[in-house]
């Protein structure tokens, strides 16, 4: 395996214990794996990395398990301020951090980059997962880089555009009919055992590339953390990652500390912030999920208590909001900050509207878009639609 000279293995993020970076397939570990890397051997300082252009996450290798990556040219994303929406919640400073400008249009292409070049470092011949579409198109898009076979199981609900979009990057798409958990189970019931799983926290490398987002939040913001960073919540792949990114950079001292991170989900579909009220360090798993937030009706998330792990240690905060309100605020921001911000976004803004009491005026919250608007234009349009627009 083509490792960076910094990577030192995978560890169970709960005992600590050491398991083979080499394995192909889920560990028969308690609890997801972790990537971890020698910090003393790491010579990062803002020069150092001022003098990299800021063009892919690959500019943070020595922080990134591979030598050789699969890539896309994913990352280097803008922080968008959005100025009218901050002034009407009333937060010092609003930023976006615009997942929807990777290549396929999510904040999942940087954990492909990852799991693809691990597939491509194992032999691996055939790649799987199931995912509410997003996933799908992106993990059919970095497996066609390397030629690999992959297989997409999708509810029937996902978007036109991620399905269109998987058989054009050559994957085979498995539509199941109802909702993910059954697209979960559809991929369990057919998995080989010579497949490699893409799956979100079975794959140790997806959050790993979500915590380059944090990385670039805070070399934008010169080295400092904002306030608040607000995350839409689906299996915890995304805010477990941003925690770690921001821990790495405590760590290595280039920052203070870590902001406060809140998880925002759907009413809809809401194990997190309901464990997260009920001050649980785990979540039940959600009946009956409901939200249009495709994207963000995942009912038993895999990375739940690293979820809750990231809300309890960065002091942060767990909110629901409606799906009327997710969409309104997605439009707002297209239309008064020029962001093609998707429903999952919405929900992070609109946890802002919820949580204005929350922050003082002179600070900085930075709300993670995930998705490009485009893929569920559909959606947005029928929300003015409902206003007679
Ligand atoms: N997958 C979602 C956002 C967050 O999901 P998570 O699984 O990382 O918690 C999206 O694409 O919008």
């Amino acid at each position: 395996m083509r490792t960076s000279d910094t990577f030192s293995g995978l560890v169970c993020t709960e005992t600590g214990d050491e398991y083979d970076a080499a394995a192909t397939g889920p560990s028969d570990a308690d609890a997801p794996l972790d990537p971890t890397y020698d910090l003393d051997a790491v010579e990062w300082d803002a020069e150092t990395l001022a003098e990299r252009p800021f063009d892919t996450m690959w500019r943070y290798r020595e922080l990134l398990p591979f030598s050789d990556p699969v890539t896309a040219n994913e990352g280097a994303t803008p922080l968008v301020a959005a100025t009218a929406l901050g002034d009407e919640t009333g937060v010092g400073t609003l930023l976006i951090k615009d997942e929807g400008r990777n290549p396929t249009g999510t904040f999942l292409d940087r954990g492909f980059s990852l799991a693809l070049t691990a597939a491509r470092e194992a032999d691996a011949e055939v790649v799987a997962h199931a995912s509410p579409g997003n996933g799908a198109q992106s993990a059919a898009s970095y497996a066609g880089l390397i030629d690999v076979r992959s297989y997409g199981f999708v509810p029937s609900r996902t978007p036109f555009p991620n399905k269109a979009m998987v058989n054009v990057h050559g994957g085979q798409m498995k539509v199941v009919g109802g909702r993910y958990p059954a697209a979960l189970s559809a991929l369990h019931e057919k998995l080989k055992s010579d497949w490699f799983t893409l799956q979100e926290f079975d794959n140790p490398y997806r959050h790993e590339g979500a915590k380059t987002i944090a990385y670039e939040v805070a070399e934008r913001l010169d080295w400092s953390v904002p306030d608040w960073v607000v995350v839409p919540v689906a299996t915890g792949e995304l805010i477990y990652g941003v925690y770690k990114g921001f821990r790495d950079l405590a760590e290595l001292g280039l920052v203070d500390d870590v902001p406060r991170l809140v998880a925002a989900q759907s009413i809809g579909c809401a194990p997190i912030a309901t464990a997260w009220e009920a001050d649980n360090d785990d979540h039940e798993a959600w009946n009956h999920p409901d939200t249009i937030v495709g994207e963000l009706e995942i009912p038993d998330p895999a990375g739940g208590s690293l979820a809750l792990r990231a809300l309890r240690e960065s002091d942060g905060l767990a909110v629901s909001v409606s799906d009327d309100d997710a969409l309104e605020s997605a439009v707002t921001a297209a239309q008064t900050a020029g962001v093609e911000v998707g429903p999952a976004g919405g929900v992070a803004l609109a946890a802002i509207w919820d949580l204005a009491d929350e922050f003082d005026a002179d600070e900085t919250v930075v709300a993670v878009n995930t998705e490009s608007g485009t893929k569920n234009a559909d959606i947005l349009r029928s929300h003015l639609m409902g206003q007679g627009i």
